[in-house]
Order: C-alpha cells, then sequence, then structure tokens
C-alpha cells in the first residue's frame, strides 16, 4: 500500500468518530486489504482499551507520521500549486496569445485577402490601362521614331548649315582672292593691250617687209611648194602607221611593216624618206596649217596669181582640210576653231581689203565656183539649165570655159560664207569604203580680187584659187563598181593628167608642150601651175597602217611635185 493510500484510510478513520480498531490500524500497518466500513467499526468496538491505547498511540504516531509527512509535503504542495497556478497562467496566457495569434492571422488572412483582391484588381485596372495606354504608346513609339528621323534630318541640316557656312567662308576667301586675281587679270590684259598695240605696230611696219621676203622666197624657190598634212586616225581605225617626223618639220621616214624575205628565212622593212616644203603631223590645228600660209593668200591681194590646192588619197583629210569638217548644212555653222583653209582664206582677203581702203585702195572681190564632175564642168553660181550640168563648158577651152563661168561680186565675207555652204551641198559626193562622204567631183574656188589706188599707183589684178581635189583611189581598195567606177575612172585620169603636166612642166623645154588640155582640171588649173603663178599643194595623207600603200603612192606624186622648178611668179 503506498503512502497515500494509507493516508488516506487514516484520515477516513479519523473522520469516522476516531473509532477504527486496533487491529485495523494493525491491518492497516500490515501488509494485506485493509477493513473497511461497517468491518472496521464492528472490529474497533471488539478492541480492548490497551488496544485501543494501543490503537490512540498509533493513531498519534501516524498523525505524527502525518503530520511529519504532510509538513515535507507542504513544499512540494506549494510548488505544485505554485506550478498549476503557473500553468494555468501560462495556459491562460497561450490561450490568450493563441486567440490574439488567431485574431492576428484572421486579419492577416483578411488583410492579404484584401490585398490581393486589391492587387487583382489593381492587376485589371493596370491591363485595362495598359489596353488603353497602347495606341498612346504606339504613337509615341511612332513620334520617338518620327523625332528620330527628325533629329536625324535636324543633325543632316546641322551639317549642311555647317557646309554651307564653310563654303560661304571659302567662297569669301575665293571670291577675295578672285578679287585679287582680277586685278592682276586686269593688269595682265592692260600689259597684253599695250603688247598688242606694239605688235600691230611692228606688224604694220613689217607686214611689207614680210611680203618682200615671202615673194623673193618663192622667187628662190620656185613656183610649186608642197605642205604634207598627216590627218589623224578615225575612231574606226586602230594601228597607227610607222612615221618619224623630224624636227625641221620638213622631212619624214616612213617605215613599212615587217616584210618576209622571198626564201621566208628573215624579215625586214622598207623605210621611204620624203622633203617637202612643210610637214604638219596628225597633232597640227587649223590654224598652225593656215599661219603657214596666210602671206601666200595676202599675195593675192598683191596682184598674184594664187592657187593652193588639196591632193591625196580618198579620206586623206583633202575637204577638211580646205573647208574643216564636212557639214551639210552651212559652212559658217563650223566651228572657227576647226575651219578649214577656205574660210579663213575668205576672211583673211576682207580683213586685208577694209585694211587697204583705209589706205586708198578699192578693191573688187568676184566669186566663182566650179565643180569637175566626171570631165564636165558645173557653174555651182550659174543658172540652172538642167538638174546635173549647170552651164556646161564640156568641151570647150580653159579660158573661154573660164570666160563663161559666172563671177559674182561679193562685199564681204558672210556672203562668200553663205555661196560657199550652197556649193557644200550641191557637191557630188558618195559613199565609199575608204570615206562616208567621199567628194567625187573636183571643187574650184576662185576670188578674183581687182585694186585700183586713189594715189595713182599701178593696179592690182590679184586671183586666188582654192581647189579640194576628188581623192586618187585605188579602185580594188575601195570596192566601187557601176557608176561609182565611172566617177573613180574619171578622178584617176585627170589626176594622172595633172601628174602629167606637173612633169612636163618639171622638164622645162623651153617652148615644149605641156599636156594641159588632157583634162578638164588641168585646163582649169593653167593659169595657176605653170608660168607666173604661186602654187601651194597639200599632199592629204593618213596616219592608218592600212592605208600606207595610197600613203606612200600620193607622197611620191607630191615628191614629184615638189622637185619641180616652173618659172618664177609674176605679179599682175
Ligand atoms: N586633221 C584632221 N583632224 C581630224 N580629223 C580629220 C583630219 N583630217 C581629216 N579628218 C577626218 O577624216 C575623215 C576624212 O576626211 P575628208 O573627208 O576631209 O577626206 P578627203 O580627203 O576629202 O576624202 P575624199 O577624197 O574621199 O573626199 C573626215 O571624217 C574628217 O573629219
Amino acid at each position: 500500500m503506498v503512502l497515500g493510500d494509507v493516508t488516506n484510510t487514516l484520515q477516513s478513520g479519523e473522520r469516522t468518530q476516531n473509532k477504527l480498531p486496533v487491529r485495523v490500524a494493525r491491518a492497516a500497518l500490515k501488509p494485506g486489504p485493509m477493513p473497511k466500513g461497517a468491518e472496521a467499526r464492528r472490529l474497533f468496538a471488539r478492541l480492548s482499551e490497551g488496544e485501543k491505547a494501543e490503537w490512540a498511540e498509533a493513531r498519534a504516531e501516524v498523525e505524527r507520521r502525518t503530520e511529519a509527512l504532510l509538513e515535507e509535503l507542504r513544499p512540494w504542495r506549494a510548488q505544485v500549486k505554485e506550478l498549476r497556478q503557473r500553468q494555468r497562467l501560462t495556459q491562460q496566457r497561450m490561450e490568450e496569445k493563441c486567440k490574439e495569434q488567431k485574431a492576428k492571422t484572421q486579419e492577416a488572412e483578411l488583410r492579404i485577402f484584401e490585398l490581393r483582391e486589391g492587387e487583382a484588381s489593381l492587376t485589371a485596372q493596370l491591363q485595362q490601362l495598359h489596353t488603353a495606354a497602347q495606341p498612346e504608346q504606339d504613337l509615341a513609339a511612332s513620334l520617338a521614331a518620327g523625332l528620330a528621323a527628325k533629329a536625324s534630318a535636324l543633325e543632316e541640316d546641322r551639317q549642311i548649315v555647317e557646309d554651307l557656312r564653310r563654303a560661304k567662308e571659302d567662297t569669301e576667301r575665293q571670291s577675295s582672292s578672285k578679287r585679287h586675281v582680277l586685278q592682276l587679270l586686269e593688269l595682265a590684259r592692260a600689259e597684253e593691250r599695250h603688247q598688242q598695240q606694239a605688235r600691230q605696230q611692228v606688224l604694220e611696219e613689217n607686214v611689207p617687209r614680210a611680203r618682200q621676203l615671202h615673194n623673193s622666197y618663192l622667187n628662190l624657190k620656185g613656183n610649186i611648194r608642197v605642205f604634207c598634212r598627216f590627218r589623224p586616225l578615225l575612231p574606226r581605225e586602230s594601228e597607227e602607221a610607222k612615221v618619224v617626223f623630224h624636227e625641221d618639220e620638213q622631212s619624214i621616214t616612213l617605215q613599212s611593216e615587217m616584210l618576209r624575205s622571198v626564201t621566208g628565212l628573215s624579215e625586214h622593212c622598207n623605210s621611204y624618206e620624203f622633203q617637202f616644203d612643210q610637214i604638219f603631223g596628225p597633232q597640227a590645228t587649223q590654224l598652225d596649217v593656215f599661219e603657214e600660209l596666210s602671206l601666200l593668200v595676202q599675195s593675192a591681194l598683191d596682184g598674184y596669181k594664187v592657187a593652193i590646192f588639196a591632193y591625196g588619197q580618198t579620206g586623206g583629210g583633202k575637204t577638211y582640210t580646205m573647208d574643216g569638217p564636212r557639214d551639210t548644212t552651212t559652212v559658217a555653222a563650223v566651228p572657227d576653231t576647226d575651219a578649214g583653209v577656205i574660210p579663213r582664206a575668205v576672211d583673211l582677203v576682207f580683213r586685208e581689203v577694209e585694211e587697204l581702203r583705209s589706205k586708198g585702195w578699192d578693191f573688187e572681190v568676184k566669186c566663182t565656183l566650179l565643180e569637175v564632175y566626171n570631165e564636165s564642168v558645173f557653174d555651182i553660181l550659174g543658172p540652172r539649165n538642167s538638174e546635173k550640168e549647170r552651164s556646161g563648158a564640156h568641151g570647150t577651152d580653159s579660158r573661154q570655159a573660164i570666160d563663161h563661168f559666172t563671177e559674182r561680186p561679193v562685199r564681204d565675207a558672210a556672203a562668200v560664207h553663205k555661196l560657199l555652204a550652197k556649193a557644200a551641198r550641191e557637191r557630188h559626193t558618195a559613199a565609199t569604203a575608204l570615206n562616208d562622204r567621199s567628194s567625187r567631183s573636183h571643187a574650184v574656188f576662185q576670188l578674183s580680187l581687182e585694186g585700183h589706188s586713189q594715189a595713182s599707183l599701178p593696179s592690182r589684178s590679184g586671183l586666188l584659187s582654192l581647189v579640194d581635189l576628188a581623192g586618187s583611189e585605188r579602185v580594188m581598195q575601195s570596192q566601187v563598181t557601176g557608176e561609182h567606177l565611172k566617177e573613180a575612172q574619171y578622178i584617176n585620169r585627170s589626176l594622172s593628167a595633172l601628174g602629167d603636166v606637173i612633169e612636163a612642166l618639171k622638164r622645162k623645154k623651153p617652148g615644149g608642150h605641156i599636156p594641159y588640155r588632157n583634162s578638164r582640171l588641168t585646163m582649169l588649173l593653167k593659169d595657176s601651175l605653170g608660168g607666173d603663178s604661186k602654187a601651194l599643194m597639200f599632199v592629204n595623207v593618213s596616219m592608218c597602217c592600212q592605208h600606207l600603200p595610197e600613203t606612200l603612192s600620193s607622197l611620191r606624186f607630191a615628191a614629184k611635185v615638189h622637185a619641180c622648178e616652173v618659172g618664177l611668179p609674176r605679179r599682175q
């Protein structure tokens, strides 16, 4: 039995009027089951006094021991009580805390819920705003793009403004230096004017002397001079002939292509030397050429018979030299720099006529334009008899023929240019293998110059003949047939007649026969070739390698003419 049970039993015995018998007490103190209730009271009633005293003592002992135990238990009980108290408090606090926590949790959950609600609503609003803001965003994006483009354009504009500013500065600088240059130019012009006046004065003093010297030179040289002119390659031509132009401008060396020997074992090239009074290379300009013969033109005004004619292969540059580049409408339309010998000579003659007028000379200038085509002479300025042959001089003597040809008085250079344009339009031309517009006739242009001095000086009667011959050609080479073959044969025949005349003049047999009458051309040129005239022949050849045989043939003919000494020029 445990202590608590005993205590309880004793206390309950005590509560039952402390009348529990000793045996009960003993039994209580002994091991085994304890008698209870009526059993206990019955036992106690049977007890003796001694036993009762014993019981009282035992009871007192029990009480003491109980008291001691109780005393011993008291702090424990107090502690337990306190612990229970504290436990209760703690539990109470915990419950409060829990309640509080729960309330807080609930509040927090509520708050979270509210916040979630708010968040959802805000998200929805945001979404709405986002959707609503999309057009604005797009607009803003496009505005931003436009802004960027504007900014770049602005930058470009700024750059342009900067460039313009710099350009303006440059222009200002340039205009200031230009002003300076202009001042210098003005000074240079004044100086040039001054020099021109001085040169004019020197010229005026020296031209008569130069003409005199020119005439003396011709007296020494004989009356036919030969100028050779090489034309440059045309766009359709590729290979240049090997020509060496010597520094004296009077001699050239031509080299053939490499030729194989008869045995075929070696190669060599032939070289040919030629000498003329003047040689113009392919770079020579129209002005260079004219400057060399301007004194000759002027001597027509001094009363000489002057003839300048261009000879050479088809496409060699005769018309270019005499007229300038071909123009189908008007000769005057040719640019000044390209104008050939004829327009320049006309201008020079009329300038000189004006000059001489101021010195008391009256000049009557008349113009004749003839064309020799297939051995017929056509008078360009005469009345039209038929479509083809005008004032035909067919079969007549040259002097008679010339007497009958129209001489048109002309007042100024412009009038002559007009007539020349007409002649150029009407000239017989055709396309050949060597020239797209080959002249198929000899064109003869003449200016007769009659001068009378108011100071009773002897009158002057000059004649300037400018002749553009038809092109010599090798019939095989030019591949002509039919009518054109006939033309080519006539041309070659008349040119060979010209060669015969020159050959005969070269032999210079006094009273010897000169075969002028063998062709219309030589009949017309009779006065200009022999006797007392001054003649200049151009031999026009090409730089093209392919034309070398024609070039050699033309140069040989020209060399023959160059070797001629046919009398001395005489003033009329
Ligand atoms: N010195 C030159 N500079 C530039 N081009 C030239 C020169 N000489 C001739 N030519 C050109 O060569 C071509 C032939 O010239 P042009 O017609 O004057 O030859 P041509 O001797 O009169 O021929 P044809 O006897 O067939 O009438 C033309 O196209 C002409 O413009």
